[in-house]
């Protein structure tokens, strides 16, 4: 990794080869794997072992990943990850700057989606790292529990009609894809898959427009590929 030394990014649309540095899990990175889809735009996806972290930190500018290797540069933070993929291929749409008034949309969505996962967070973490949560040891079942099952009766009600208002028959801004669809389908995918204690898969099911929706987004030609590539996630 460049870590301090990284050269800054200094182009856009002569970037690459990309090189996609992240865990073998969806999570932060997924987004950014399925801009890369969706703009046709091929990328190196490498997947760090949880067992060579502890020696990669270090050298990583954040302490974090994703890391993305444009050349022999690196950008950090997924969220500009995905303006800078989008931007790479402006005929994708993804994040159309000819139409900043739909930008500003995205960006909108973008930052609801963001509330949205922020309340996840916590109940997603608190299985987790029990010492970063200050405590010494695994979380009482019953807790986990407990807030999941607020996040799915309280939250999500509100928050899939948000998405579904928006959403309507086509995609988060507008008849086509953009960078907000990298990031809200996988997060609603997530959701359906049962690998969440406490939250069924059929936890979308009262909500038509957003089953609908994911299917939608499934049945696009690059998202199926990269699926049916990636059947073991
Ligand atoms: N805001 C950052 C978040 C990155 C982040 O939280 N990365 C986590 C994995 S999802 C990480 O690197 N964790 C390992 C660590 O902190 O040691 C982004 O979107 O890129």
């Amino acid at each position: 990794m460049g870590g301090q030394n990284a050269k800054p990014i200094t182009s856009v649309s002569s970037a690459g080869p990309f090189r996609l540095v992240y865990f073998d899990v969806e999570a932060a990175g997924e987004k950014v794997r399925l801009a890369f889809c969706l703009a046709g735009i091929p990328f190196e996806d490498k997947r760090v072992k949880f067992e060579e972290w502890e020696t990669l930190k270090p050298k990583t500018k954040y302490g974090q990943l994703p890391i993305l290797q444009v050349g022999d540069e690196e950008l950090y933070q997924s969220t500009a990850m995905l303006k800078y993929v989008a931007l790479a291929a402006p005929e994708s749409g993804l994040y159309p700057l000819s139409d900043p008034v739909k930008c500003v949309r995205i960006d909108e969505m973008m930052g609801l989606i963001a509330d949205f996962q922020n309340l996840w967070a916590p109940c997603f973490y608190v299985a987790m790292y029990p010492e970063r949560l200050g405590h010494a040891g695994a979380v009482d079942k019953a807790v986990i529990e407990k807030m999941r099952t607020a996040f799915v009766e309280n939250e999500m009600p509100k928050f899939m009609d948000f998405f579904s208002k928006a959403i309507g028959s086509s995609f988060v801004c507008g008849d086509t894809p953009t960078i907000a669809d990298c990031v809200l389908f996988p997060q609603l995918r997530y959701f359906t898959r049962g690998v969440a204690d406490f939250v069924p898969p059929t936890c979308l099911e009262p909500y038509p427009l957003i089953t609908a929706y994911i299917d939608r987004v499934l049945s696009l030609e690059p998202i199926k590929k990269w699926y049916d590539d990636n059947a073991k996630m």
